[in-house]
């Protein structure tokens, strides 16, 4: 699917208006805080219901008004969606799939499908391991419709755990209802670590072959489960999982937290077998984050058969010539939206201007 329409109003410092997109190639370009990357904060907002910067609802009104609302027109040749949010300050957020409301934001995601990449994502290489854990819990979420039910589950039953730790360091007597917690909480958390497991292992072969070709250098990928389990059973992840659970019961009640599950678990990105946290330079963490996302597009094709809306937020300056040109080559046949601050040397299929949170079309 493609976007083909968006309309705008109170969103951040953007005017109201309506915005057609081609489904190829966008340079949306203009000077330092005109209103580039909050497009962009749109689009990605339709697709998963979040802020890429992690901005509250309250945050997108613009300063001068009490509400929001976006929408956009996705197509393909067979469908067509229609995505609205609309928000007004100090209440529920609604959204609407096609003059329908959703109950809950998991409705929406996988919908449409986007990646997203901005400077702030060398965060995922550099960055601590909750950031590395909410880079794939949200790509697994747009192609495994359960995954995120999973994950909000998980989270739900990992805090009354924690909550129920602290109790039972001043009163052992229910002790029961750890058991019992203990249980769900494998039955969720064994799920997310087979998922999380195959997702790297499927988006190691795709890098391997990616970093190669940009930069002759040999990437590795890899899961790393707490629970030291490097299996794809789901009936063997349970049962260590749970061992391991019961095992230190005791501490988790000494420390009031619980020390084995996904919520502990990280992805390192090794280039030439070294930790590109620790030894890579910033233009090869530069590289690695590139990889990890054209290989998530890929992913993405591969498991949904749709290529995802490719939204690059002031990129390309920041990558020397030949990668530039390798993701001309990686990102025909995808739409695209690139923000940049000037229009020379991107070619495009459509150049939009924005000032001052307007867009003219060339
Ligand atoms: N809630 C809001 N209401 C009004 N304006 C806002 C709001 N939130 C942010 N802005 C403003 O929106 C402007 C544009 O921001 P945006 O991040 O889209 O800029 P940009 O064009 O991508 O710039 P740059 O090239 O510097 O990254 C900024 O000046 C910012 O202060």
């Amino acid at each position: 699917m493609y976007l083909k329409e968006l309309f705008i109003d109170n969103f951040r410092n953007l005017k109201k208006q309506k915005i057609e997109f081609s489904n190829k190639i966008n340079i949306l370009y203009g000077k330092n805080a005109q209103g580039k990357s909050n497009i962009l904060e749109i689009i990605r907002l339709l697709s998963i219901g979040k802020s890429f910067r992690n901005s509250k609802n309250n945050e997108m009104v613009n300063y001068n008004s009490s509400y929001f609302y976006i929408k956009g027109v996705f197509d393909d040749d067979i469908d067509k969606k229609i995505i609205e949010i609309s928000y007004k300050k100090d209440q529920n957020r609604v959204i609407r799939i096609n003059n329908n409301k959703i109950k809950y934001t998991i409705q929406l995601v996988g919908n449409i499908l986007t990646t997203i990449f901005s400077p702030e994502d060398l965060n995922i290489i550099k960055g601590s391991p909750s950031i590395r854990r909410r880079y794939i819990d949200t790509t697994i979420s747009m192609i495994r419709r359960n995954y995120l039910y999973n994950l909000l589950q998980y989270n739900k039953v990992l805090y009354n755990r924690n909550k129920l730790l602290k109790e039972l360091r001043f009163n052992s007597s229910n002790k029961e209802l750890l058991n019992i917690l203990d249980e769900q909480i494998v039955n969720y958390g064994s799920k997310i670590i087979l998922y999380r497991q195959q997702y790297i292992k499927n988006l190691d072969i795709v890098i391997k072959k990616l970093l190669y070709d940009i930069s002759g250098e040999n990437a590795n990928l890899k899961y790393e489960n707490n629970i030291n389990i490097d299996t794809e059973n789901i009936i063997d992840i349970k049962s260590k999982y749970l061992d391991n659970l019961k095992n230190s019961q005791k501490n988790d009640i000494k420390y009031c937290q619980t020390q084995f599950g996904p919520h502990r678990d990280d992805f390192k990105f090794n280039i030439n077998g070294y930790n590109s946290k620790i030894y890579s330079s910033q233009g090869q963490q530069r590289t690695a984050v590139l990889c990890l996302k054209l290989g998530e597009q890929e992913i993405i094709l591969k498991e949904t058969g749709s290529k995802p809306i490719l939204l690059l937020d002031d990129v390309m300056s920041e990558l020397d010539m030949d990668r530039q040109k390798y993701i001309y080559n990686m990102i025909q046949g995808s739409q695209v939206i690139i923000t940049h601050v000037d229009k020379k040397d991107i070619d495009g299929n459509k150049y939009l201007h924005i000032q001052d949170g307007f867009i003219n079309e060339e």
